[in-house]
């Protein structure tokens, strides 16, 4: 297997590496998810087999009511991500190997010595900022990063432990639009100034501005890309109507800006990684007067990326993106097994069950040119 390119074949049954203008399939090192949401209960288990097909591993949010706050949480929450895999995989006849690596949700009050603690355990590998109020289940997140958390980020860039960034200011006098540039200016640079050596992950980058410091920035940083932002742009979410399943945090650009997402995504920039933010919501809880924010992408993901470097001619760079830039960044090794993206539409469902609702998937009814090969000895085969 290269680690510099995917390998593209011209023909199934042969499954030889031969470059082609429009491949078959793609065969890939398996891939990771550097950001998802796997909530809890029955939710969890309706979803958690969506990753687990595709994914080795997925940083798993810590945006829980209540929040992930202790390595304690963190130890249990894992543990009900891998029982409910079990029961899903049981239920499925195979059970895939999936490693969920856990976080914590930063507050003002986050303890240093909790930070050490997460170190140890070594199944906690980020820290994550939600500023507060900027996005869903953010109530109990950081009112004021560098006057409230001071010693517990020193505590971070002295174990090497990464802060994980939903960057967007909440000040209501900043344009929704503007929020993740101000962002940069506000909150990212001062960090970044007082603690040069902190990791920091810019979580579902959005803009232009966003790639573009990313890129140049000194010091230790990376960032992840959803497949929404890479895909569509901001008039996606009012197409013939209001499309609440379009609707995420941080909200679709417009066109400029997905363009330069998608050319960082697809520069070879070991700084830039997938992250999907997958993050199920029921679907009464997002058709309604006041609707939650998040995309479905776990189920048709490495598709749904697959169709956005096609776009650009640029599938020779998928691998990197979804299986090297990422363990890299986190100090870890790439998987071992590999993943196969075959040229077979798939139509996405209009709805898929969670718990005692549904949700609707991104692009809903429409259909991908990319499928993920069922593995040998799955129930799917
Ligand atoms: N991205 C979203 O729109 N929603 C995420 C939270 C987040 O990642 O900001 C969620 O948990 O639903
Ligand atoms: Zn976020
Ligand atoms: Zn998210």
């Amino acid at each position: 297997m290269s680690q510099t390119s995917s390998h593209a074949f011209s023909d199934r049954a042969a499954g030889v590496t031969e470059a082609s203008a429009a491949p078959a399939g793609i065969r890939l090192c398996r891939p990771d998810d550097w950001h998802l949401h796997l909530r809890d209960g029955a939710v969890l288990r309706d979803v958690v087999m969506d990753s687990a097909r595709q994914f080795g591993r997925a940083i798993v949010m810590p945006n829980l009511k209540p929040p992930v706050l202790t390595t304690e949480d963190a130890r249990a929450y894992r543990g009900r991500i891998l029982d409910a895999l079990r029961l899903a995989g049981e239920r499925e006849g195979d059970v895939p190997a999936f490693d969920p690596l856990m976080t914590l949700y930063l507050t003002d009050r986050t303890p240093p010595d909790e930070i050490r603690r997460a170190r140890e355990s070594g199944f906690v590998y980020g820290v994550k900022l939600y500023p507060a109020g900027a996005t869903t289940h953010s109530d109990a997140g950081v009112t004021d990063l560098l006057g409230q958390c001071k010693a517990t980020l020193a505590a971070m860039q002295e174990c090497g432990m990464p802060l994980l960034v939903h960057g967007e200011v909440t000040d209501p006098d900043v344009d929704l639009f503007d929020r993740e540039a101000v962002f940069i200016e506000r909150v990212m640079q001062p960090l970044r100034r007082t603690f040069p050596e902190l990791k920091v992950v810019f979580e579902h980058l959005t803009t232009a501005d966003g790639a573009a410091y990313v890129a140049q920035a000194e010091g230790p940083i990376g960032a992840t890309l959803t497949p929404q932002h890479l895909l569509y742009n901001r008039n996606a979410l009012f197409k013939g109507g209001l499309r609440p399943h379009w609707y995420c945090l941080p909200v679709l650009k417009r066109e400029t800006h997905r363009q330069a997402l998608l050319k960082a995504a697809t520069s070879g920039n070991p700084r830039f990684f997938l992250g999907t933010d997958s993050a199920p919501h029921p679907r009464g809880a997002k058709e309604q007067d006041c609707g939650c924010a998040g995309c479905y992408t776990a189920r048709h993901a490495l598709a749904l990326y697959a169709t956005a470097f096609e776009s650009v001619g640029r599938l020779d760079r998928l691998e990197a993106f979804a299986s090297l830039h990422g363990p890299a960044f986190y100090g870890l090794a790439p998987n071992a097994g590999t993943l196969t993206l075959e040229r077979v539409a798939d139509p996405i469902p209009r709805n898929l069950p969670l718990g005692d609702d549904v949700v609707v998937p991104l692009a809903a009814g429409e259909s991908l040119p990319w499928r993920v090969r069922p593995e040998r000895g799955s129930a799917a085969d």
